[in-house]
């Protein structure tokens, strides 16, 4: 635990903001500080109005009432140049990088005219950027593409792109998404450094674990209002939970139910990559009902191929799948869908909902054309308002109606409207990548509880997490993928955070 920073001053303070989005009010009248030298931890369930604070500090919308105060002085941040120049470093969800350009060209990026005469000192730039990256021991190649990095070391490149930038405060939104273990631990090794300088962290998370180990304070936000703060020392996961969902969560109780009956099956299935080597490289198991098939691994290690493969949106280049005793893998996506398979897609904006389209169209998506929806060729138009209404309420969608723009809503609303919608689909197979990414701890063991319920009623589950807590909580097996290969399976007994977190680094892999 870090102790330092709770008796420093405030390097900012915000003071009865509110910003409110036509009839939504995101936050009312919200004050806070950020102290020199604390790790500052941000909780509170979906559509608290975490991000919408966030981006006002970061210059990104203008609050419609409140001030802030930098350093004492009151100072307007109206752009995120504002905000850089004001202290402030963020890390975004998604990575703000450019794929095509090198490490280094990526930190320079807006530094452009640094000597005035539009011209970048590179020989200096070089020698900074060498310094900060062996500070924190970081593996940073400053030559190297961004496109070939690994993700941790894209995280790491986002923190030094902000250090160098003079940061002193520095935001983090879920920053360990995407990360295994052990790449966690050196994130906030890292970032208590920071603090150890002096330097300010604020961390956004929904896992509580995280809070628990490395912050020194937390707010807690519930419908846009700050309802409180506890030092961390004095609190606990199920003191947080609480508050920020206004109830006990209960943690949800896995009970194994695999059937003899294979529903799903995969034969040495390869997918060619852009190289020499398959992106995914002949994986083979079988999935029974009623059976949560775990899939672990780093993004980028043949999970999204595999994906892709199943519901059809990749064509194999070896292998066969089947479902149901037929061969699927000629089989178009419509005609897996119709045959009971379903999907909810990790990439909410691009795969999984239609932004400009309101809650109830994304509710009924695919299945427009079914006879409860339509006739005669024309929607029933007060039938899907009826099953809109009821879905938004059985998983809590917090949308002002069902008539309203699905981008509009907050990045966990907009998640469980995808899950509504696939889970009211009643698939035989259901393939479902971070079902809780970006998901409040109250939603995520609803949403759990069914899947869990899913697989109860004999449907088969592949579930593709980055969460190896989700992983462990729900699965009977976990297969792990590295470079396009299932390097092992972990039976439910054998399952150890280490142990899946070497096998997703390539090291302890055996065949499975
Ligand atoms: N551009 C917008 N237009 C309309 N409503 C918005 C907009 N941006 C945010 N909101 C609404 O403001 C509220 C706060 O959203 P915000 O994204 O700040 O929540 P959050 O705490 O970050 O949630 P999550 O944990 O789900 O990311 C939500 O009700 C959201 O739907």
């Amino acid at each position: 635990m870090n102790d330092a920073g709770t008796s420093q001053p405030a390097v900012c303070r915000l003071s009865g903001i509110s910003k409110s989005f036509g009839d939504v009010k995101a936050l009312s009248d919200v004050s806070f500080d950020v102290r020199k030298g604390e790790f500052l931890a941000i909780v509170g369930e979906n559509g608290a109005g975490k991000s919408t604070a966030m981006s006002i500090l970061f210059g990104l919308l203008e609050p419609d009432t409140g001030h802030i105060e930098i350093d004492g002085k009151p100072r307007k941040l109206k752009s995120a140049r504002d905000a850089i120049d004001a202290g402030f470093g963020m890390v975004h969800q998604h990575f703000k990088l450019y794929p095509d350009l090198t490490v280094l060209e990526n930190v320079l990026v807006g530094d452009e005219g640094a000597n005035g005469l539009g011209l970048i000192p590179f020989r200096d730039r070089r020698k900074a950027f060498k310094k900060l990256v062996s500070e924190f021991s970081f593996s940073l190649d400053p030559d190297r593409k961004v496109s070939d990095l690994p993700v941790d070391a894209r995280q790491q490149l986002e923190i030094v792109k902000m250090l160098s930038r003079g940061a002193s405060t520095v935001i983090l939104d879920e920053p360990t998404a995407v990360l295994t273990p052990q790449e966690s631990l050196a994130l906030y090794t890292m970032l208590k450094k920071l603090c150890a300088q002096g330097k300010s962290v604020v961390l956004i998370t929904h896992k509580l674990g995280e809070v628990m180990d490395n912050s020194e304070r937390v707010l807690v936000m519930r419908q846009g209002e700050l309802v409180a703060e506890r030092q961390t020392a004095d609190t606990n996961p199920d003191e947080l939970a609480e508050l920020m969902v206004g109830r006990q969560i209960e943690a949800v109780e896995k009970v194994s139910g695999v059937r003899a009956e294979v529903v799903a099956s995969l034969q040495d299935v390869s997918v060619a990559g852009l190289s020499d080597k398959p992106a995914l490289d002949a994986v083979s198991f079988d999935l029974r009902a009623g059976e949560i098939f775990g899939v672990a691994g780093v993004s980028g290690n043949g999970q999204k191929e595999l994906v892709n493969a199943i519901v059809g949106l990749e064509t194999i280049s070896g292998g066969t799948i089947s479902f149901q005793d037929r061969t699927i893998s000629a089989m178009s996506v419509a005609q897996r869908r119709a045959a009971g398979i379903g999907y909810m897609a990790e990439d909410r904006m691009a795969m999984g909902l239609a932004a400009r389209g309101s809650v109830a169209e994304n509710l009924i998506s695919g299945r427009e054309g079914r006879p409860e929806f339509s006739a005669s060729g024309f929607l029933r138009a007060r039938r899907i308002r009826q099953f809109a209404r009821e879905l938004v309420k059985s998983f809590d969608i917090r949308t002002p109606s069902a008539q309203q723009q699905v981008g509009n809503l907050s990045g966990g609303n907009q998640q469980k409207v995808i899950v509504a919608r696939e889970l009211s689909a009643k698939p035989r197979f259901l393939v479902v990548e971070n079902p809780c990414w970006g998901i409040d701890v109250g939603a995520i063991s609803f949403i759990h509880q069914q899947i869990l319920d899913l697989a109860a009623d004999g449907v088969a589950v592949l579930l593709i997490s980055n969460d190896l807590e989700e992983l462990f909580a729900l699965s009977d097996r976990v297969g792990v993928m590295f470079e396009g290969r299932m390097n092992r399976i972990f039976d439910r007994s054998e399952l150890d955070a280490f142990a899946v977190g070497a096998a997703m680094s390539g090291t302890m892999g055996e065949a499975a």
